[in-house]
């Protein structure tokens, strides 16, 4: 059974005030939240939202500015991308990471520093329909074969965090409703805390426990999912009226010490 919370029994992952971007010019701001072990996170938003940022500079590939990084209890160098690999937070990129000429059955040596049967045959019962690709190229496989293939290496190192963005990126609808519940039951049976950053707003979130919607970069609405699925509406004015929504009166919101663990000031939570 792999060691899936953090040592002070806190929140695997925790991102407490980040705000980082481009050139000396934030593209997220204060952006804060939490994921347990088993618990899966969506950050949602539209485009240029900060969706993809946010992922990057929790890992440290877009340099923060301020804020910090806690992950299994011990704060994390930002500035260092390789030590949060180290300790099993793992970030899924959308261009999915593939070669399109090696096969699978490569990627899934080249994806483990030492080969581990008994792991790669637990990936593969998660993933049934690689078990007959393995000696396929990658770049014959479908869309929804390659992303399998995207998540199940990041399986084989036993992550303890995966964030992964947009893994419905040209996907059938079908095809992210397929793979969206199994994401959901990766991290109930492993103890994973999951981050998804996605488009879909009600297929991520209903296999989510909360969810975090940002809009120009800032942190405007959040809840737990079944909260967020009930109240479109306000997810729909966070989203395309973030400037009026964000900071106001939403019962059970920050202002009234409402629940939903991100910790941020302007946000609104909807109400449990
Ligand atoms: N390399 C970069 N250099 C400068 N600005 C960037 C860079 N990457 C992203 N940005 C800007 O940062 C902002 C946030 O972009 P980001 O990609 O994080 O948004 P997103 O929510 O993931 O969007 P999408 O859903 O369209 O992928 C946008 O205004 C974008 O133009």
């Amino acid at each position: 059974m792999p060691d899936t919370t953090a040592p002070d029994g806190g929140p695997l992952l925790v991102v407490d005030g980040l705000t980082a971007g481009y050139n000396g010019v934030p593209a997220i701001r204060d952006l804060s939240f939490t994921v347990g072990a088993g618990e899966v996170v969506s950050v949602l938003g539209p485009n240029g939202a900060g969706k993809t940022t946010s992922l990057l500079a929790i890992v440290g590939l877009v340099p923060p500015m301020a804020g910090s990084v806690t992950a299994l209890g011990r704060p994390v160098n930002v500035r260092r991308p390789h030590e949060l690999a180290r300790r099993g937070v793992l970030l899924v990129p959308d261009d999915r990471g593939i070669f399109p000429g090696l096969t699978v059955r490569d990627h899934f040596r080249l994806a483990q520093r030492r080969q581990d049967p008994a792991r790669e045959a637990a990936v593969l019962d998660r993933f049934p329909a690689l078990k007959g690709l393995l000696g396929r190229r990658v770049g014959l496989c479908s869309g929804g074969e390659q992303q399998m293939l995207t998540i199940a290496k990041a399986l084989l190192g036993r992550p303890r965090v995966l964030m992964i963005d947009e893994m419905s990126l040209g996907l059938a609808p079908k095809i992210v409703q397929e793979m969206l519940p199994s994401i959901r039951a990766l991290a109930r049976e492993e103890g994973i805390g999951v981050v998804l950053v996605e488009q879909h707003i009600e297929l991520a979130l209903s296999v989510s426990d909360r969810g975090v919607i940002l809009n120009h970069g800032r942190v405007v609405l959040e809840g737990a999912a079944r909260d967020l699925l009930a109240h479109r509406d306000q997810v729909e004015a966070a989203y395309f009226g973030a400037d009026e929504f964000a900071g106001s009166d939403v019962p059970g919101g920050a202002a009234d010490g409402g629940a939903g663990g991100s910790g941020a000031t302007s946000a609104a939570v909807v109400a449990s």
